[in-house]
């Protein structure tokens, strides 16, 4: 199928978005029917985190808990993580950590068929809420279709105080949509691809409330948690409501999986895509210095040297970005040559 031509938009039923909100979560459960055996998939540091009180809430109540911990969003992982759910008749699954533990517990329990809940750590990307998952496999990450959670349970206490490193990623993943969007509709002018306005102006709408709002983004501050939550809620929906990645995912993010593959280390995602963004937004010709300032003002990096990554892998990543996702048009097009590629790597200042 191609990108956008899905018409089943799904959407998360319940969000809860607020202080304290994971004492919530058994009511939500009764809400939705959820079932009584749960399985909780969390990552190493984020148990101690959520994934024990998310534990002792369901337990309280009567639940039939069990957990796993999962340290990488991968194939193997995700198989892992059904048979332990498939032993023990798990009736529905819950995420509770960063990307990777949602992505793993999502796509399994959409490969299961029960029912999915979302409990993020951290505001570092929009997957808290997509129908996506982002896997690993065979050296590459592939965005594979996925439910939607049925619930998302954002406690903005417990997010506060996560690294601001990881909110700034998720301002970084946010800004994304403005090339994600211009690569969309470059695909829809050239290529005919199927495109949703009202999507794309969500996501549109999404960054620009995120830019405009900038400064107040600051650490310790739980009033910035929620306005970057709010912000990946709605970057979620408009992949909802587009069926894909599209409006939220475009050059920027192909830029961020390839530097995954060729790079041996990587930063955030978000902190990536951020990077990523101001490349692809000097290719669209736009404003790329406001995307630039805008993430500096947050404190996500701009430069190669606060990724981490060395200048000749974000060279080596810019070449391949092209082939990451073929059947996406991007303003990459077929692919930049070693000079454009340095051209705009060296004018933006990502590298020196
Ligand atoms: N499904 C989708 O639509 C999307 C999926 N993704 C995927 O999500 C993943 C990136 O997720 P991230 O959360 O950025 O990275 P990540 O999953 O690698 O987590 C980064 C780190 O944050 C730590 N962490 C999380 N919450 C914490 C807390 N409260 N306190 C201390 N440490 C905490 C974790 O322990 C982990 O070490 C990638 O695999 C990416 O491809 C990204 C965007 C959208
Ligand atoms: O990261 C995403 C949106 O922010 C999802 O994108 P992908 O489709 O590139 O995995
Ligand atoms: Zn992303």
């Amino acid at each position: 199928m191609q990108d956008g031509m899905k018409k089943w938009m799904q959407l998360p039923r319940d969000v809860l978005v607020g202080h304290d909100v994971i004492y919530d979560i058994k009511d939500v459960c009764r809400d939705l029917k959820m079932g009584k055996d749960p399985l909780i998939v969390t990552g190493c540091t984020t148990k101690k985190i959520a994934g024990d009180i998310v534990f002792d809430q369901l337990s309280d109540c009567g639940q039939n808990v069990r957990m796993v911990v999962s340290a990488e969003a991968s194939m193997d992982e995700v198989d892992r993580i059904k048979a332990e759910a498939l032993e023990h008749n798990s009736s529905y699954l819950l995420g509770v950590g960063s990307g990777k533990s949602i992505d793993v517990a999502k796509l399994a329990a959409t490969q299961l068929d029960v029912p999915f809940m979302s409990v993020p750590t951290a505001a570092s990307h929009d997957g808290i809420v997509s129908s996506r998952a982002s896997i690993r496999c065979n050296g590459k990450t592939s965005s594979i279709e996925a439910n939607a959670p049925m619930a998302v349970v954002a406690d903005t206490a417990v997010i506060s105080k996560a690294p601001y490193r990881l909110l700034a990623a998720g301002c970084g993943d946010i800004i994304s949509n403005y090339t994600a969007v211009r690569d969309w509709e470059l695909a829809h002018r050239l290529t005919n691809e199927p495109f949703s306005e009202y999507a794309a102006a969500l996501s549109r709408m999404t960054a620009k409330i995120l830019i405009d709002s900038a400064d107040s983004i600051k650490p310790d501050l739980e009033s910035s948690v929620r306005m970057v939550v709010k912000a990946l809620v709605s970057s979620g929906v408009a992949m909802s409501i587009a069926g894909s990645s599209r409006p939220a995912s475009g050059s920027e993010h192909m830029f961020s999986h390839a530097l995954d593959m060729v790079s041996p280390r990587h930063a955030l995602h978000g902190e990536q895509c951020g990077v990523g963004t101001i490349m692809m937004m000097y290719l669209h010709g736009g404003d790329w210095k406001k995307i630039k300032e805008c993430l500096e003002v947050i404190g996500a990096p701009t430069t190669a040297e606060q990724l981490g990554i060395e200048d000749r892998y974000i060279l080596e990543a810019l070449l391949v970005a092209h082939t990451i996702r073929p059947e996406r048009y991007t303003i990459l097009g077929t692919g930049l040559t070693p000079a454009a590629a340095e051209k705009v790597a060296r004018i933006t200042k990502v590298i020196s």
